[in-house]
């Protein structure tokens, strides 16, 4: 597909977003390669890899389970998108590319909307059972870790203004990568820390991002004292093991970071940088094999995924599943929809999930998921 280039520069690349109201469109900042790419209207679905061979930027963005039964959820994800209108900044450059006819973009401020809302549901009994049925699995033996999670539901005396929203991710979130997508009066967006795969040449990367401490209250602790504490040094280690073990099973060229801090505005993690040398495989199949990793589903993978099916009482869409961009050659970040929301009118439905092993406390495990939301909390 031939895509016509003009140079376009926007104060915000949300100005482009905005030329698009009600179209199917994505958002999406990658600080780590300077690339922000904002695409509007659907051109086509991508069908396979050598049909995403025909597209300059391609979305990807899958489902956590294979299955949705949630309404909400319905339509949204699982396929590869090209769009007809795309704002591109990188390389310190900026540009409009159009398939077919431009449009004319306008300029518009970028609203700063302070809403009027509150949390409308309280699942704290939940949470309880699932992290009983988690701990009663654990302890049985069938598995060593699962990550539960919660969604937490918003009301709004108005709709939720996205754009407002997104431009507070940025903002407040400079270590993280801002993502959107909206289809059918639904807008799936957040801020996520976590590289599931990056693909640059034969170079893939992948982040295991596993264990977490706040900053604040009642459970702080220091970067130190995390990095040292053996539950999350556990959590952790199951995560980079798995990844390993994956890539083991395509490359033997693998190289494992030293495990460090990665600190957020509230919290740090545990991380390790693991980077493997393969040109086998595409991003997308690269995602498909290391998603979910134990950092999002558990270990062993099978069954920690049949206890969220269980007990999960809120289905996942597109929340902790692959989401990014990739470019003709191939190159491109899927990251892993973690610190987000599924927004809808005045409706506003936030995720956050945190590994549970035999350790691990229900109440603090609680606060821990409380204190992930405060990334959407704060872009209200
Ligand atoms: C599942 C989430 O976080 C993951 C990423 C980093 C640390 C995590 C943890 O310590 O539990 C989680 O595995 C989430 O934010 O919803």
């Amino acid at each position: 597909m031939k895509y016509t280039r003009e140079p376009l520069q926007l104060h915000n690349p949300l100005e482009f977003w905005m030329n698009f109201p009600g179209a199917e469109r994505v958002f999406w900042v990658d600080r780590q390669s300077d690339r922000v790419v904002v695409g509007a209207e659907r051109l086509t679905t991508v069908r396979d890899e050598e049909d995403r061979q025909n597209y300059e930027y391609v979305f990807y963005g899958d489902t956590f389970f294979e299955t949705v039964r949630d309404e909400k959820w319905q339509g949204l994800g699982d396929e590869m998108v090209a769009f007809r209108h795309y704002y591109i900044v990188e390389n310190g450059e900026s540009f409009y590319l159009h398939a077919e006819e431009a449009k004319t973009i306008e300029r518009f401020d970028i609203p700063d909307v302070r809403h009027d809302y509150h949390e409308s549901s309280d699942d704290f009994e939940d949470w309880q059972q699932l992290f009983g049925a988690i701990q009663r699995d654990i302890k049985s033996g069938h598995v060593k870790k699962v990550v539960g999670s919660r969604e937490a539901e918003f009301t709004c005396d108005t709709e939720f203004n996205v754009p407002s929203m997104l431009n507070k991710l940025v903002d407040n979130n400079p270590g993280c990568f801002i993502f959107a997508y909206e289809k059918d009066g639904r807008t799936f967006l957040g801020a996520s820390p976590e590289i599931l795969v990056r693909h640059r040449g034969k170079e893939i990367l992948s982040y295991a991002l596993a264990g977490t401490a706040p900053k604040e209250g009642e459970d702080r602790r220091t970067a130190d004292e995390l990095l040292h504490d053996p539950k999350n040094l556990f959590e952790h280690g199951i995560v980079t093991d798995a990844i390993v073990d994956n890539m083991k099973e395509i490359t033997s060229k693998i190289t494992v970071g030293e495990t460090g801090i990665m600190e957020l505005k509230h919290l740090y993690h545990l991380r390790t940088t693991i980077t493997a040398e393969d040109d086998t495989l595409s991003l997308v199949e690269w995602g498909k094999r290391l998603h979910p990793t134990p950092a999002m589903g558990g270990e062993p993978r099978e069954r920690a995924l049949q206890i969220l099916k269980d007990h999960e009482r809120h289905e996942r869409g597109m929340y902790a599943a692959p989401f990014g961009f990739m470019k003709d050659m191939g190159d491109g970040i899927l990251v892993v929809g973690i610190r987000s929301a599924l927004v809808i009118g005045p409706k506003l439905y936030a995720y956050a999930g945190c590994g549970i092993v035999e350790q691990s406390n229900v109440n603090e495990e609680y606060r821990e998921t409380r204190n992930k939301m405060k990334t959407i909390v704060e872009a209200l």
